[in-house]
């Protein structure tokens, strides 16, 4: 592999299906230990780029190259060398977990020697000689992602790997890419779930019905979407302070506490209004959600499909 590429890259990628442009024009690349997700509605074409990532499907239009080739080409070694968890993940439920991991290893052509390992590693250890159809949800994604991680695989391309976890299942699925990425490996995610993302990737690629519609760190998409951050105050007493109106938009959502909208420009000046005040108890900065910035990225693109 060129030392100068990505590990992942795509340039002016399409993919039809018939009538239905399922990707169209997508332009990004994966840097080595990168933490990304791709996120999108229903049908956006989150799948579909996974795919053509693996080399299962052919671009209409289009470059790709992953660890320095194309994927379509299908070279045997490439193949190895990627991770991928598909979305609805189903394993024969009368194999045990360790027999599972041991059958994925002899086709990605591992040793079966280090299923064990793996299968500690997933915190499935002590489960590994139970039979998979009585694993919960979250031991089956669990040993989806062992199986994912077969041969130290240098990118890891997972289709919503959260869906349907509970949230402590969902912390320890993360910290583990986490730990992945740290050791260099590149982790792609897809999710609808925005909220849960904030924190767990360095970067955020928004797609809308095939076109990648923002791509930055959360914080770089704040930035770029200005949209007003709320201050939430709590009140000490009854009075409400006066300058509370000239700050910004107010809103109360319950008793003794509102809500301030303003700039990103303004927040500073209220932030030392409020925190120099004595009628004020308590405060809370809100940032905008992910989902705010979301509906805002897709807001701007109908208005200028328009
Ligand atoms: N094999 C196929 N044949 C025809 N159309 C397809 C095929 N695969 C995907 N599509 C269409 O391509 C578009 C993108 O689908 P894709 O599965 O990539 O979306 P997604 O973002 O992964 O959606 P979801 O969040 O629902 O999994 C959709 O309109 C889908 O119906």
């Amino acid at each position: 592999m060129k030392a100068d590429l990505p590990l992942i890259g795509l340039e002016g990628v399409a993919k039809r299906y018939g009538a239905v442009e399922a990707v169209r024009d997508v332009s990004f690349s994966l840097p080595a230990g990168a933490r990304v997700a791709l996120v999108g509605h229903n049908g956006a074409g989150k799948t579909t780029l996974m795919k053509l990532m693996l080399g299962l499907i052919r671009p209409s239009a289009g470059r790709l190259h992953v660890l320095g080739q194309d994927p379509a080409e299908g070279a045997a070694e490439t193949r190895r060398r990627l991770g991928w968890l598909p979305e609805n993940v189903t394993f024969n439920p009368a194999l045990t977990g360790r027999e599972l991991l041991c059958f994925f290893a002899r086709l990605k052509g591992e040793p079966v020697s280090g299923a064990d390992a793996l299968l500690e590693r997933v915190g499935l250890g002590a489960a590994s000689r139970r039979r998979v159809g009585g694993y919960s949800k979250g031991m089956r994604q669990r040993l989806g992602l062992a199986q994912a991680l077969l041969g130290s695989p240098r990118a890891l391309l997972l289709d919503e790997p959260t869906t349907g976890l509970d949230p402590e299942v969902r912390q320890g699925l993360y910290s583990m890419l986490s730990d992945l990425a740290e050791g260099g490996t590149t982790v792609l995610l897809s999710s609808h779930a925005l909220e849960e993302l904030e924190g767990q990737v360095e970067r955020v690629v928004i797609l809308d019905h095939g076109s990648v519609v923002a791509d930055g760190t959360v914080a770089e998409l704040r930035r770029l979407a200005r949209l007003p951050i709320r201050l939430r105050l709590t009140l000490a007493g009854e009075e409400a302070p006066e300058w509370f109106g000239p700050a910004g938009a107010v809103r109360q959502p319950g008793p003794g506490f509102f809500e301030v909208s303003c700039t990103p420009e303004a927040k500073m000046e209220l932030l030392r209004q409020a925190t120099g005040d004595r009628r004020i108890a308590d405060l809370d900065l809100l940032p905008p959600t992910l989902d705010e910035l979301y509906s805002h990225f897709l807001r701007l693109r109908q208005e200028a499909a328009r």
